[in-house]
């Protein structure tokens, strides 16, 4: 659990299609192997997490954090962590051909909170 999202408890669920990552990743795929079992219920779901905290995810992984922000009346969503599960859903997205729902915890930003994560790059975000 983050410092920002410590308060909030509610779990939303938005489309992997909608969500910006503006950060490349450094991966670990062992770990994305198993999270992937996770979503789709296999039993060496638990390789990475403890038998305990997978039976409490119930098959699930935990959500993301992802930031929220409105600009010019619309409602982009950033992430900057979670780059494991991000790559899980990616694989069932590429399995199934759908867009898949992400489980996340939503943290409502401004531009300029925004721009502390992307610096120079803020107006080609919402391209
Ligand atoms: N196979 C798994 N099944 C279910 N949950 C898992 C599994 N592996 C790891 N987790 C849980 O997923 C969460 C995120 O794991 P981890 O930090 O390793 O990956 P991440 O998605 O890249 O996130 P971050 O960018 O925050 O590090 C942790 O709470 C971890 O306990």
């Amino acid at each position: 659990m983050s410092i920002q999202t410590g308060g909030l408890n509610k779990i939303s669920l938005v489309s992997l299609s909608q969500i910006r990552r503006p950060i490349a990743p450094v991966l670990d795929h062992q770990k994305i192997d198993a999270m992937v079992s996770t979503l789709k219920g296999l039993p060496e779901a638990s390789k990475t997490c403890t038998k305990e905290e997978a039976a409490a995810m119930d098959a699930q992984l935990p959500p993301i954090d992802v930031l929220c922000v409105r600009n010019e009346g619309k409602t982009y969503y950033f992430a900057f962590g979670g780059c494991h599960r991000f790559q899980a859903y990616d694989r069932i997205a590429r399995e199934t051909g759908d867009d898949v729902q992400v489980r996340c915890k939503l943290i409502p930003a401004t531009r300029s909170q925004l721009h502390l994560y992307v610096g120079s790059s803020l107006d080609d975000m919402f391209d």
